[in-house]
Protein backbone atom coordinates (compact mmCIF):
# COMPACT_ATOMS: atom_id res chain seq x y z
CA UNK A 1 0.00 0.00 0.00
CA UNK A 2 1.18 3.32 -1.26
CA UNK A 3 1.65 6.09 1.99
CA UNK A 4 -0.75 8.24 2.01
CA UNK A 5 1.96 11.00 1.49
CA UNK A 6 2.99 8.94 -1.96
CA UNK A 7 -0.75 8.67 -2.71
CA UNK A 8 -1.37 12.04 -2.50
CA UNK A 9 2.40 13.06 -4.32
CA UNK A 10 1.05 10.85 -7.30
CA UNK A 11 -2.62 12.04 -7.51
CA UNK A 12 -1.19 14.67 -10.57
CA UNK A 13 -1.46 14.27 -13.98
CA UNK A 14 2.32 14.74 -15.06
CA UNK A 15 1.17 16.38 -19.00
CA UNK A 16 -1.10 18.91 -17.72
CA UNK A 17 1.69 20.10 -15.62
CA UNK A 18 4.42 20.13 -18.78
CA UNK A 19 1.19 22.00 -20.54
CA UNK A 20 1.07 24.67 -17.81
CA UNK A 21 4.87 25.05 -17.61
CA UNK A 22 5.14 25.59 -21.09
CA UNK A 23 1.84 27.89 -20.63
CA UNK A 24 3.91 30.01 -18.48
CA UNK A 25 6.73 30.31 -20.26
CA UNK A 26 5.19 31.03 -24.01
CA UNK A 27 2.02 33.23 -22.58
CA UNK A 28 3.88 34.72 -19.59
CA UNK A 29 7.44 35.17 -20.54
CA UNK A 30 9.36 33.01 -17.31
CA UNK A 31 12.20 31.69 -17.69
CA UNK A 32 12.14 27.44 -17.82
CA UNK A 33 14.52 26.17 -15.59
CA UNK A 34 13.52 28.19 -12.89
CA UNK A 35 9.78 26.64 -13.47
CA UNK A 36 11.04 22.96 -13.41
CA UNK A 37 12.34 23.47 -10.61
CA UNK A 38 9.17 24.85 -8.49
CA UNK A 39 6.95 21.78 -10.14
CA UNK A 40 10.48 18.90 -9.47
CA UNK A 41 9.03 19.23 -5.68
CA UNK A 42 5.42 18.08 -6.74
CA UNK A 43 6.44 14.98 -8.86
CA UNK A 44 8.45 11.70 -7.96
CA UNK A 45 11.82 10.80 -9.20
CA UNK A 46 10.74 9.31 -12.36
CA UNK A 47 8.32 11.57 -13.60
CA UNK A 48 10.52 14.00 -12.80
CA UNK A 49 12.87 13.22 -15.57
CA UNK A 50 9.90 12.97 -17.57
CA UNK A 51 8.80 16.43 -17.15
CA UNK A 52 12.20 17.62 -17.97
CA UNK A 53 12.38 15.47 -21.18
CA UNK A 54 8.69 17.10 -22.89
CA UNK A 55 9.57 20.77 -21.28
CA UNK A 56 13.06 21.14 -23.14
CA UNK A 57 12.00 18.97 -25.94
CA UNK A 58 8.56 20.68 -26.62
CA UNK A 59 10.84 24.36 -26.75
CA UNK A 60 13.28 23.02 -28.90
CA UNK A 61 11.44 22.02 -31.50
CA UNK A 62 7.94 24.08 -30.80
CA UNK A 63 7.95 25.27 -34.59
CA UNK A 64 7.32 21.52 -35.87
CA UNK A 65 4.89 21.04 -33.61
CA UNK A 66 3.18 24.54 -33.81
CA UNK A 67 2.92 23.26 -37.64
CA UNK A 68 0.78 20.00 -36.98
CA UNK A 69 -1.06 21.46 -34.67
CA UNK A 70 -2.21 23.91 -37.63
CA UNK A 71 -2.39 21.37 -39.88
CA UNK A 72 -4.62 19.02 -37.63
CA UNK A 73 -7.14 21.48 -35.83
CA UNK A 74 -9.39 23.81 -37.83
CA UNK A 75 -8.87 26.51 -35.25
CA UNK A 76 -6.06 26.47 -32.82
CA UNK A 77 -7.18 27.12 -28.81
CA UNK A 78 -6.55 30.48 -27.64
CA UNK A 79 -8.08 32.73 -24.61
CA UNK A 80 -9.24 30.11 -21.85
CA UNK A 81 -8.39 27.25 -23.56
CA UNK A 82 -5.06 28.53 -24.06
CA UNK A 83 -3.85 25.66 -21.78
CA UNK A 84 -5.16 22.86 -24.16
CA UNK A 85 -3.41 23.80 -27.07
CA UNK A 86 -0.11 23.25 -25.03
CA UNK A 87 -1.06 19.72 -23.73
CA UNK A 88 -1.95 19.06 -27.01
CA UNK A 89 1.81 20.30 -28.06
CA UNK A 90 3.01 17.97 -25.44
CA UNK A 91 1.21 14.76 -26.30
CA UNK A 92 2.80 15.47 -30.53
CA UNK A 93 6.32 15.75 -28.71
CA UNK A 94 5.73 12.18 -26.86
CA UNK A 95 4.44 10.54 -30.17
CA UNK A 96 7.29 12.11 -32.29
CA UNK A 97 10.67 11.79 -30.16
CA UNK A 98 9.86 9.29 -27.15
CA UNK A 99 9.69 5.82 -26.47
CA UNK A 100 6.60 5.87 -24.95
CA UNK A 101 4.21 3.32 -26.11
CA UNK A 102 1.60 5.92 -28.51
CA UNK A 103 -1.47 4.63 -26.76
CA UNK A 104 0.00 5.24 -22.92
CA UNK A 105 1.11 8.74 -24.08
CA UNK A 106 -2.26 9.53 -26.06
CA UNK A 107 -4.47 8.39 -22.65
CA UNK A 108 -2.17 10.50 -20.47
CA UNK A 109 -2.25 13.25 -22.22
CA UNK A 110 -5.85 13.46 -23.03
CA UNK A 111 -6.71 12.62 -19.06
CA UNK A 112 -4.38 16.18 -18.56
CA UNK A 113 -7.61 17.73 -19.73
CA UNK A 114 -9.40 17.26 -16.44
CA UNK A 115 -6.41 18.58 -14.23
CA UNK A 116 -6.55 21.60 -16.48
CA UNK A 117 -10.36 21.70 -15.75
CA UNK A 118 -11.69 21.70 -18.97
CA UNK A 119 -12.93 18.03 -19.22
CA UNK A 120 -15.55 18.96 -22.19
CA UNK A 121 -12.58 19.37 -24.41
CA UNK A 122 -10.97 16.00 -24.00
CA UNK A 123 -12.97 14.44 -27.41
CA UNK A 124 -10.82 17.13 -29.09
CA UNK A 125 -7.94 16.85 -27.82
CA UNK A 126 -7.59 12.75 -28.44
CA UNK A 127 -9.03 13.11 -32.34
CA UNK A 128 -6.22 15.55 -32.92
CA UNK A 129 -3.49 12.73 -31.40
CA UNK A 130 -5.32 10.03 -32.93
CA UNK A 131 -5.30 11.70 -36.50
CA UNK A 132 -1.59 12.58 -36.11
CA UNK A 133 -0.86 8.84 -35.46
CA UNK A 134 -2.65 7.74 -38.45
CA UNK A 135 -1.29 10.99 -40.68
CA UNK A 136 1.65 11.17 -39.42
CA UNK A 137 4.45 9.94 -42.52
CA UNK A 138 2.97 12.58 -44.99
CA UNK A 139 2.52 15.12 -42.04
CA UNK A 140 6.38 14.97 -41.51
CA UNK A 141 6.96 15.03 -45.10
CA UNK A 142 5.06 17.99 -45.36
CA UNK A 143 6.90 19.70 -42.58
CA UNK A 144 10.28 19.08 -44.16
CA UNK A 145 8.84 20.58 -47.34
CA UNK A 146 7.33 23.35 -45.63
CA UNK A 147 11.37 24.38 -45.07
CA UNK A 148 11.01 25.16 -41.41
CA UNK A 149 13.21 22.89 -40.35
CA UNK A 150 16.06 25.32 -38.37
CA UNK A 151 13.72 25.35 -35.28
CA UNK A 152 14.76 29.17 -34.54
CA UNK A 153 13.32 32.49 -35.00
CA UNK A 154 14.36 34.72 -37.57
CA UNK A 155 15.79 37.35 -36.06
CA UNK A 156 18.48 34.72 -34.35
CA UNK A 157 18.86 33.31 -38.02
CA UNK A 158 19.38 36.41 -39.62
CA UNK A 159 21.86 37.35 -37.14
CA UNK A 160 23.94 33.80 -37.35
CA UNK A 161 23.99 33.99 -41.03
CA UNK A 162 25.36 37.54 -41.35
CA UNK A 163 28.06 36.55 -38.58
CA UNK A 164 28.98 33.32 -39.30
CA UNK A 165 28.18 32.86 -43.15
CA UNK A 166 30.06 29.35 -43.48
CA UNK A 167 29.25 27.56 -39.64
CA UNK A 168 26.15 29.19 -39.08
CA UNK A 169 24.68 25.20 -40.23
CA UNK A 170 26.93 23.31 -37.93
CA UNK A 171 25.49 26.18 -34.72
CA UNK A 172 22.04 25.43 -35.61
CA UNK A 173 22.49 21.62 -35.59
CA UNK A 174 24.19 21.84 -32.22
CA UNK A 175 21.40 24.03 -30.45
CA UNK A 176 19.05 21.40 -31.80
CA UNK A 177 20.80 18.57 -29.58
CA UNK A 178 20.79 17.32 -26.34
CA UNK A 179 23.54 19.35 -24.33
CA UNK A 180 26.34 17.23 -22.75
CA UNK A 181 26.91 17.11 -19.20
CA UNK A 182 30.34 18.35 -18.26
CA UNK A 183 32.20 18.62 -15.04
CA UNK A 184 35.01 20.17 -13.64
CA UNK A 185 37.09 18.16 -11.62
CA UNK A 186 38.40 19.97 -8.53
CA UNK A 187 42.10 20.09 -8.93
CA UNK A 188 42.28 20.38 -5.07
CA UNK A 189 41.08 16.58 -4.92
CA UNK A 190 41.69 15.24 -7.98
CA UNK A 191 43.16 15.33 -11.57
CA UNK A 192 41.16 14.25 -14.56
CA UNK A 193 42.53 11.37 -14.56
CA UNK A 194 41.89 9.89 -11.02
CA UNK A 195 38.34 11.14 -11.05
CA UNK A 196 37.68 9.32 -14.46
CA UNK A 197 38.80 6.38 -12.30
CA UNK A 198 36.91 7.02 -9.56
CA UNK A 199 33.60 7.58 -12.24
CA UNK A 200 34.48 3.95 -14.22
CA UNK A 201 34.52 2.43 -10.36
CA UNK A 202 31.33 3.28 -10.56
CA UNK A 203 30.35 2.68 -14.10
CA UNK A 204 30.14 5.97 -15.41
CA UNK A 205 31.26 6.38 -18.85
CA UNK A 206 33.14 9.71 -19.28
CA UNK A 207 35.96 11.54 -21.86
CA UNK A 208 38.72 14.15 -21.14
CA UNK A 209 39.34 17.14 -23.18
CA UNK A 210 42.70 17.21 -24.91
CA UNK A 211 42.97 21.37 -24.14
CA UNK A 212 41.02 21.98 -20.64
CA UNK A 213 42.65 19.70 -18.63
CA UNK A 214 39.98 19.73 -15.56
CA UNK A 215 37.02 18.87 -17.75
CA UNK A 216 35.02 15.50 -18.07
CA UNK A 217 32.05 14.90 -20.50
CA UNK A 218 29.96 12.32 -19.20
CA UNK A 219 28.50 10.13 -22.03
CA UNK A 220 25.55 9.99 -20.42
CA UNK A 221 24.07 12.59 -18.50
CA UNK A 222 23.13 11.54 -14.58
CA UNK A 223 22.01 13.55 -11.61
CA UNK A 224 24.46 15.22 -9.19
CA UNK A 225 23.98 12.88 -6.24
CA UNK A 226 25.23 9.53 -8.58
CA UNK A 227 28.47 11.23 -9.35
CA UNK A 228 31.42 9.91 -6.38
CA UNK A 229 32.01 12.32 -3.78
CA UNK A 230 29.82 15.05 -5.47
CA UNK A 231 29.04 16.27 -1.43
CA UNK A 232 32.45 16.11 -0.79
CA UNK A 233 33.41 18.69 -3.53
CA UNK A 234 35.46 16.40 -5.85
CA UNK A 235 33.49 17.48 -9.40
CA UNK A 236 31.32 20.60 -10.12
CA UNK A 237 28.73 20.34 -13.05
CA UNK A 238 30.46 23.03 -15.55
CA UNK A 239 30.66 23.29 -19.41
CA UNK A 240 33.96 23.13 -21.04
CA UNK A 241 33.54 26.67 -22.49
CA UNK A 242 32.81 28.25 -19.18
CA UNK A 243 35.85 26.21 -17.80
CA UNK A 244 38.24 28.57 -19.86
CA UNK A 245 37.01 31.60 -18.09
CA UNK A 246 39.14 31.06 -14.83
CA UNK A 247 42.07 29.73 -16.68
CA UNK A 248 42.32 32.89 -18.80
CA UNK A 249 42.36 34.78 -15.89
CA UNK A 250 45.11 33.22 -14.18
CA UNK A 251 44.41 34.04 -10.87
CA UNK A 252 47.10 34.08 -8.00
CA UNK A 253 47.18 33.13 -4.24
CA UNK A 254 47.47 36.76 -2.30
CA UNK A 255 45.77 38.52 -5.37
CA UNK A 256 42.59 40.82 -4.75
CA UNK A 257 40.33 39.52 -7.24
CA UNK A 258 36.49 40.29 -8.37
CA UNK A 259 34.14 37.96 -9.76
CA UNK A 260 31.47 40.17 -11.24
CA UNK A 261 28.16 39.20 -12.09
CA UNK A 262 29.12 35.91 -10.12
CA UNK A 263 26.03 34.23 -9.36
CA UNK A 264 24.96 30.91 -9.42
CA UNK A 265 29.04 31.06 -8.29
CA UNK A 266 30.39 28.61 -10.81
CA UNK A 267 33.22 30.76 -11.85
CA UNK A 268 33.83 31.96 -8.16
CA UNK A 269 34.64 28.48 -7.25
CA UNK A 270 36.96 27.58 -9.73
CA UNK A 271 39.07 30.82 -9.51
CA UNK A 272 39.21 29.32 -5.78
CA UNK A 273 40.40 26.07 -6.78
CA UNK A 274 43.00 27.01 -8.76
CA UNK A 275 44.03 30.01 -6.47
CA UNK A 276 42.41 29.15 -2.91
CA UNK A 277 44.63 32.02 -1.07
CA UNK A 278 43.18 34.53 -3.19
CA UNK A 279 40.82 37.12 -1.86
CA UNK A 280 37.42 36.95 -4.06
CA UNK A 281 34.72 39.65 -3.64
CA UNK A 282 32.19 37.94 -5.56
CA UNK A 283 29.50 40.18 -6.53
CA UNK A 284 25.45 39.79 -8.60
CA UNK A 285 22.28 41.76 -8.51
CA UNK A 286 20.09 39.19 -8.00
CA UNK A 287 20.09 38.29 -4.07
CA UNK A 288 18.43 35.19 -4.57
CA UNK A 289 20.75 33.70 -6.96
CA UNK A 290 23.71 35.08 -4.15
CA UNK A 291 22.64 32.38 -2.24
CA UNK A 292 23.74 29.70 -4.57
CA UNK A 293 26.86 31.35 -4.89
CA UNK A 294 27.56 30.82 -0.90
CA UNK A 295 26.17 27.52 -1.12
CA UNK A 296 28.75 26.52 -3.78
CA UNK A 297 31.25 27.84 -1.72
CA UNK A 298 30.13 25.72 1.07
CA UNK A 299 30.05 22.70 -0.95
CA UNK A 300 33.78 23.05 -1.81
CA UNK A 301 34.83 24.11 1.68
CA UNK A 302 35.94 27.94 -0.24
CA UNK A 303 36.11 30.93 1.36
CA UNK A 304 35.24 34.75 -0.25
CA UNK A 305 33.46 37.66 0.11
CA UNK A 306 29.87 37.31 -1.58
CA UNK A 307 27.59 40.41 -2.40
CA UNK A 308 24.79 41.64 -3.53
CA UNK A 309 25.38 44.57 -5.84
CA UNK A 310 24.84 46.21 -9.20
CA UNK A 311 27.66 46.23 -11.58
CA UNK A 312 27.03 49.62 -12.72
CA UNK A 313 27.41 51.31 -9.78
CA UNK A 314 30.62 49.76 -8.11
CA UNK A 315 31.42 52.61 -5.97
CA UNK A 316 28.19 51.28 -3.54
CA UNK A 317 29.94 48.32 -2.92
CA UNK A 318 33.50 47.96 -3.93
CA UNK A 319 34.50 50.34 -0.53
CA UNK A 320 36.97 52.32 -2.07
CA UNK A 321 39.52 49.02 -2.82
CA UNK A 322 41.18 48.13 -6.64
CA UNK A 323 41.76 44.73 -7.75
CA UNK A 324 44.15 42.54 -9.53
CA UNK A 325 42.07 41.15 -11.08
CA UNK A 326 38.47 41.22 -12.60
CA UNK A 327 36.11 38.62 -14.25
CA UNK A 328 32.97 40.24 -15.70
CA UNK A 329 31.13 37.36 -16.86
CA UNK A 330 28.40 40.38 -18.05
CA UNK A 331 24.53 39.67 -18.41
CA UNK A 332 23.96 38.68 -21.91
CA UNK A 333 21.69 37.18 -24.70
CA UNK A 334 23.10 33.60 -23.58
CA UNK A 335 22.88 33.23 -27.65
CA UNK A 336 25.69 30.33 -26.59
CA UNK A 337 23.78 28.31 -24.48
CA UNK A 338 20.48 27.87 -26.81
CA UNK A 339 20.52 23.89 -26.11
CA UNK A 340 20.95 24.05 -22.44
CA UNK A 341 18.11 26.96 -22.42
CA UNK A 342 15.72 26.55 -25.55
CA UNK A 343 13.50 28.65 -24.47
CA UNK A 344 15.44 31.43 -24.83
CA UNK A 345 14.76 31.39 -28.50
CA UNK A 346 11.41 32.12 -28.15
CA UNK A 347 11.69 35.04 -25.04
CA UNK A 348 14.54 36.68 -26.96
CA UNK A 349 13.48 39.36 -28.81
CA UNK A 350 15.83 41.12 -31.53
CA UNK A 351 15.64 44.38 -29.73
CA UNK A 352 16.79 43.02 -26.44
CA UNK A 353 20.09 42.37 -28.31
CA UNK A 354 21.05 46.14 -28.40
CA UNK A 355 19.71 46.93 -24.93
CA UNK A 356 22.34 43.83 -23.29
CA UNK A 357 25.51 45.14 -25.00
CA UNK A 358 24.49 48.84 -23.70
CA UNK A 359 23.81 47.17 -20.17
CA UNK A 360 27.17 45.31 -21.09
CA UNK A 361 29.06 48.37 -22.20
CA UNK A 362 28.25 50.42 -19.39
CA UNK A 363 29.33 47.81 -16.98
CA UNK A 364 32.88 47.12 -18.47
CA UNK A 365 33.45 51.01 -18.65
CA UNK A 366 31.59 51.55 -14.84
CA UNK A 367 33.95 48.48 -13.46
CA UNK A 368 37.14 49.45 -15.26
CA UNK A 369 38.13 52.14 -12.62
CA UNK A 370 38.52 49.70 -9.88
CA UNK A 371 41.46 47.22 -12.09
CA UNK A 372 44.50 48.34 -10.42
CA UNK A 373 47.54 49.36 -13.19
CA UNK A 374 48.80 46.21 -14.55
CA UNK A 375 45.58 44.60 -13.34
CA UNK A 376 43.93 42.25 -15.78
CA UNK A 377 40.20 42.01 -16.60
CA UNK A 378 38.44 38.97 -18.22
CA UNK A 379 35.34 39.98 -20.41
CA UNK A 380 33.11 37.13 -20.50
CA UNK A 381 29.67 36.20 -22.20
CA UNK A 382 28.04 32.96 -23.19
CA UNK A 383 26.74 34.78 -26.40
CA UNK A 384 27.76 33.74 -29.86
CA UNK A 385 26.47 37.52 -31.49
CA UNK A 386 29.26 39.76 -32.05
CA UNK A 387 27.68 42.97 -31.12
CA UNK A 388 27.85 41.24 -27.60
CA UNK A 389 31.58 40.56 -27.74
CA UNK A 390 34.21 41.81 -30.28
CA UNK A 391 32.20 44.90 -31.47
CA UNK A 392 32.34 45.98 -27.49
CA UNK A 393 36.19 44.87 -27.20
CA UNK A 394 36.61 47.09 -30.32
CA UNK A 395 35.11 49.98 -29.16
CA UNK A 396 36.22 49.89 -25.33
CA UNK A 397 39.78 49.53 -26.82
CA UNK A 398 39.22 52.77 -29.25
CA UNK A 399 37.73 55.10 -26.21
CA UNK A 400 40.21 53.61 -23.43
CA UNK A 401 43.92 54.38 -24.00
CA UNK A 402 44.49 52.89 -20.79
CA UNK A 403 43.89 50.03 -21.91
CA UNK A 404 45.36 46.50 -24.36
CA UNK A 405 44.38 43.56 -25.23
CA UNK A 406 46.60 40.99 -23.92
CA UNK A 407 45.46 38.03 -26.65
CA UNK A 408 43.15 37.71 -29.13
CA UNK A 409 39.91 37.53 -28.51
CA UNK A 410 38.45 33.79 -28.20
CA UNK A 411 34.82 33.01 -29.60
CA UNK A 412 33.46 29.76 -29.30
CA UNK A 413 30.96 28.48 -30.46
CA UNK A 414 28.66 25.44 -29.90
CA UNK A 415 29.42 21.84 -31.05
CA UNK A 416 27.89 18.86 -30.68
CA UNK A 417 29.67 16.83 -28.21
CA UNK A 418 31.77 19.72 -26.74
CA UNK A 419 31.51 23.04 -25.28
CA UNK A 420 28.71 25.94 -25.63
CA UNK A 421 29.13 29.18 -27.33
CA UNK A 422 31.06 31.19 -25.07
CA UNK A 423 33.44 34.62 -25.53
CA UNK A 424 36.07 35.56 -23.66
CA UNK A 425 38.55 38.67 -24.11
CA UNK A 426 41.51 39.42 -22.04
CA UNK A 427 42.77 42.98 -21.02
CA UNK A 428 45.36 44.61 -19.54
CA UNK A 429 45.16 48.12 -17.58
CA UNK A 430 48.44 50.09 -18.75
C1 LIG B 1 25.97 34.57 -17.09
S1 LIG B 1 25.31 34.78 -15.50
C2 LIG B 1 26.71 34.56 -14.51
C3 LIG B 1 27.21 33.15 -14.35
C4 LIG B 1 28.30 33.05 -13.29
N1 LIG B 1 29.42 33.91 -13.57
C5 LIG B 1 28.82 31.62 -13.14
O1 LIG B 1 29.84 31.29 -13.71
O2 LIG B 1 28.19 30.85 -12.41
C6 LIG B 1 25.08 36.49 -15.46
C7 LIG B 1 24.74 37.05 -14.09
O3 LIG B 1 24.71 38.46 -14.19
C8 LIG B 1 23.85 38.94 -13.16
N2 LIG B 1 23.57 40.37 -13.46
C9 LIG B 1 22.72 40.87 -14.38
N3 LIG B 1 22.77 42.22 -14.37
C10 LIG B 1 23.67 42.57 -13.42
C11 LIG B 1 24.15 43.82 -12.94
N4 LIG B 1 23.72 44.98 -13.42
N5 LIG B 1 25.07 43.80 -11.95
C12 LIG B 1 25.50 42.63 -11.41
N6 LIG B 1 25.07 41.42 -11.84
C13 LIG B 1 24.18 41.39 -12.84
C14 LIG B 1 22.69 38.00 -13.23
O4 LIG B 1 21.97 38.01 -12.02
C15 LIG B 1 23.39 36.66 -13.51
O5 LIG B 1 23.58 35.95 -12.32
Amino acid sequence: MPSPIKAQQENYNLRAFCAQIIFDVLEKGNSLSPLLAHYSNKVNDKDRALMQEISFGVMRVLPELEFYAQKLMDKIFTGKNRSIHYLILVGLYQLIYTRIPPHAAASETVNGVISLKKPLLKGVVNGVLRSFLRQQDELKNQFILHGNTSLHPSWFLKRIQLAYSENWPEIINANNQRPPMWLRVNSQHYNAMQYQQLLNDCDIESTNDEQVKSALRLLSPLPVNKLPQFELGAATVQDLSAQHAAYLLAPQNGETILDLCAAPGGKTTHILELAPQAKVLAVDIDSERVKRIKQNLERLKLQAEVKVGDGLTPEKWCDGQKFDRILLDAPCSATGVIRRHPDIKWLRRDSDIAELAKLQYQILTNIWPYLKPNGILVYATCSILPDENSQQILRFLAEHHDAKQVEPVQQYLPTEHGGDGFFYAKLQKL
